[in-house]
C-alpha cells in the first residue's frame, strides 16, 4: 500500500485507515487514546441527554407524532435516528432544540429538565444542522459563513478579529472539507453537497457536547460522505455525542453505537454491534 501527498490531505483522506494500521504519528495516536479515556470518564458522569416517555401531538392532529418515546445518550455516543417519511424524526429533533412547545418533565439535559435549561446554554452545547443547509446561511463568503456562529457565540462585532485558535480550526476544517479554495466565494454558489459540508463544519468550530445532524448525507457523493464520516469520527473521538437523522444508515452503521428506529411515532432503540 502506498500513500503519497501532503500530510494534511493524507490525514483527511486516509486518517482512519492509518490509525487502524497503527501508522499515525505518536502524538496523534496518544491524542486518540486520551480522547477514549476522556470519553470513558465522561460516560461515568451520567447521560448527556435523556428522553423519558415523551408523547407529543401537534395542535389539531388526531394522533401523536411521538408516542411514549425514550432514549438515553451518553457523551461520545453516536446514535442514528431512522424511520420512514412522517415517522417523527424531525419532530423529535426539534423538541430537543426547543423549537416546538416542550412537554415538561420528559426531556433532560445533563440530568436537568431541559425546559429549565437556559436557551443560551443549549445553543452553546448543542449544534443543530438543518436538512436544508440554505436555511442556516447568512454570510456573503464561505469563510465568513464558517465563522458566523463563532462571532455570535463569542459576542464579536463585525470587523472584530476572530481569535487565533478558532481561525486555525476553521482553516483546518475548510481544508478537510475540500472548501479552502472556495473560501472567498458566496456560500450560495456552492453545490448542494458542498453547502451541506459547510453547514456541518461551521458547527464544529466551537466544540459542542451534542451535534444533531438532519440528513447530512442526502444528495452527497461518495467522497463527500467519506469526508463527513471522518469529521463525525473526530467529534465523537473528542467526546461529543452525535444524533444523526438519516435515510442512509448504511454509511454510519459501523461507527454508530445506537440505532433509534421510529415508526408512526413509536421508537425502538437497538445497540449496534450487539
Ligand atoms: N407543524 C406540523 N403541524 C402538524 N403536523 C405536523 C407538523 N410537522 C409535522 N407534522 C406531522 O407529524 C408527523 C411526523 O412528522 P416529521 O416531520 O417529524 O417526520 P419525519 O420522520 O421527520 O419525516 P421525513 O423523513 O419525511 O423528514 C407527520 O405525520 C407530519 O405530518
Amino acid at each position: 500500500m502506498l500513500f503519497d501527498g501532503p500530510p494534511a490531505e493524507l490525514l483527511r483522506d486516509h486518517g482512519a485507515q492509518l490509525a487502524g494500521l497503527g501508522l499515525l504519528p505518536a502524538d496523534l495516536q496518544a491524542g486518540a487514546a486520551a480522547a477514549r479515556r476522556a470519553r470513558a470518564a465522561q460516560r461515568e458522569a451520567g447521560p448527556l441527554l435523556e428522553v423519558k416517555g415523551l408523547t407529543f401531538t401537534y395542535p389539531g392532529a388526531v394522533r401523536p407524532a411521538l408516542a411514549d418515546v425514550s432514549l438515553s445518550l451518553q457523551p461520545g455516543e453516536w446514535a442514528l435516528l431512522v424511520g420512514s417519511n412522517g415517522s417523527g424524526k424531525t419532530t423529535l429533533s426539534q423538541l430537543l432544540m426547543g423549537l416546538q412547545p416542550l412537554p415538561r418533565g420528559r426531556l433532560f439535559w445533563r440530568g436537568r429538565d431541559l425546559f429549565r435549561t437556559p436557551v443560551e446554554q443549549l445553543a452553546r452545547e448543542i449544534g443543530y444542522v438543518f436538512q436544508q443547509p440554505e436555511h442556516q446561511m447568512v454570510a456573503s463568503s464561505v469563510w465568513e459563513e464558517c465563522l458566523f456562529g463563532v462571532r455570535a457565540q463569542l459576542n464579536l462585532r463585525a470587523g472584530q478579529e476572530i481569535p487565533r485558535a478558532e481561525r486555525e480550526r476553521a482553516e483546518a476544517l475548510l481544508l478537510q472539507a475540500g472548501l479552502w479554495d472556495k473560501r472567498e466565494d458566496s456560500p450560495y454558489l456552492l453545490s448542494g453537497g458542498e453547502k451541506r459540508l459547510l453547514s456541518v463544519i461551521a458547527q464544529f468550530i466551537l466544540p459542542k457536547s451534542l451535534y444533531i445532524l438532519d440528513e447530512p448525507t442526502a444528495g452527497t457523493d461518495y467522497r463527500g460522505i467519506q469526508i463527513l464520516l471522518e469529521l463525525c469520527r473526530q467529534q465523537a473521538a473528542a467526546g461529543a455525542a452525535l444524533l444523526v437523522i438519516t435515510h442512509d444508515p448504511q454509511w454510519m452503521e459501523e461507527d454508530a453505537d445506537l440505532c433509534c428506529q421510529l415508526e408512526q411515532g413509536n421508537m425502538l432503540v437497538r445497540r449496534l454491534g450487539d
